[in-house]
């Protein structure tokens, strides 16, 4: 049975529950009501515990390589599942609405879950067409696995479709010579640059400049504590969603 509309109290596995994230969203289910945190699963746990626990969803904070194979489990056992883990590129959402037909699970999949940075991403998505320019630098913590960032690739992604919308011409870029690595990674035509950092946690800037102007959207997650509404939101209102794959966190509010 998945997350019934209307119960009381939604019951919440976390997978990763070890990790940095995975202890705080521990935290935050335990301290929210209206949730009940009833398996807590890492690496070397058998996930059955969140079936025999009676979990109706499942928060998924791991790694980009197990993430798909913690989904599939959820969905043959008909558990909702919020997924954090980054990684979600096309490919990786194709490989999720493949285990989808037939059931009546819900995936709910957010490159991030800060309010503030949903905001920077429709508002990069807003500015991109009226500006020749566009670049993204993230910055994270030097503990992170993956670069670019999932939201940074989500950022590039959102970008790129509101410039291909308006029909906006290619970037200037005059460089012929270079060391690899000098211009970025390019998402969807869309320079990115990665930092990784001592002391940072989850940073992003995207760069807008035309002739004579520039204009700089900045994000900051300053604590981990800033991912913790949108996660209790996405617990409590999956049930609330379609069957299926949902990617952003957007889905669930009001903007
Ligand atoms: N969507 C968002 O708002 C945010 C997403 N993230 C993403 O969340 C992911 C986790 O980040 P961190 O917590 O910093 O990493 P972490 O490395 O601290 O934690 C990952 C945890 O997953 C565990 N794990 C590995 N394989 C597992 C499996 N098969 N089943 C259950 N647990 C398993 C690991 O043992 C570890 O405890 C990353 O992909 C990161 O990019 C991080 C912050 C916010
Ligand atoms: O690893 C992290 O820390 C984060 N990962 C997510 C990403 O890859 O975008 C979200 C946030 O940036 C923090």
């Amino acid at each position: 049975m998945t997350a019934a509309l209307g119960q009381a109290v939604v019951k919440v596995a976390v997978f990763g529950a070890a990790g940095r994230m995975g202890q705080a969203v521990c935290r935050a289910v335990l301290d929210a009501p209206g949730l009940d945190l009833v398996a807590q699963i890492d690496a070397d746990d058998d996930p059955r515990r969140a079936v025999e626990a009676g979990a109706q969803v499942a928060v998924d904070f791991t790694h980009p390589g197990v993430t798909v194979q913690n989904i599939e489990f959820c969905v043959r056992h008909g558990i909702d599942v919020v997924v954090g883990t980054s990684g979600f590129d096309e490919a990786r959402q194709e490989q999720v609405r493949a285990l989808l037909p037939g059931t009546d699970v819900r995936v709910l999949v957010a490159p991030n879950f800060s309010i503030g940075a949903v905001l920077m991403m429709r508002f990069a998505a807003g500015a991109a067409p009226y500006f020749e320019s566009v670049e993204i630098v993230e910055l994270h913590h030097p503990d992170k696995v993956d670069a670019p960032s999932g939201t940074a690739t989500r950022t590039a992604e959102l970008i790129a479709e509101a410039r291909a919308k308006a029909g906006s011409a290619p970037m200037p870029d005059a460089t012929k010579t270079g060391l690899d690595g000098a211009r970025g990674a390019t998402v969807e035509s869309v320079p990115v640059h990665s930092v990784r950092l001592r002391g940072l946690i989850a940073h992003q800037e995207v760069l807008l400049g035309t002739v004579g102007e520039t204009l700089t959207i900045r994000h900051d997650s300053l604590d981990r504590a800033s991912f913790m509404p949108g996660v209790v939101l996405a617990c409590k209102k999956i049930a609330t969603l379609p069957a299926g794959l949902t990617v952003g966190l957007d889905a669930l509010l009001d903007l």
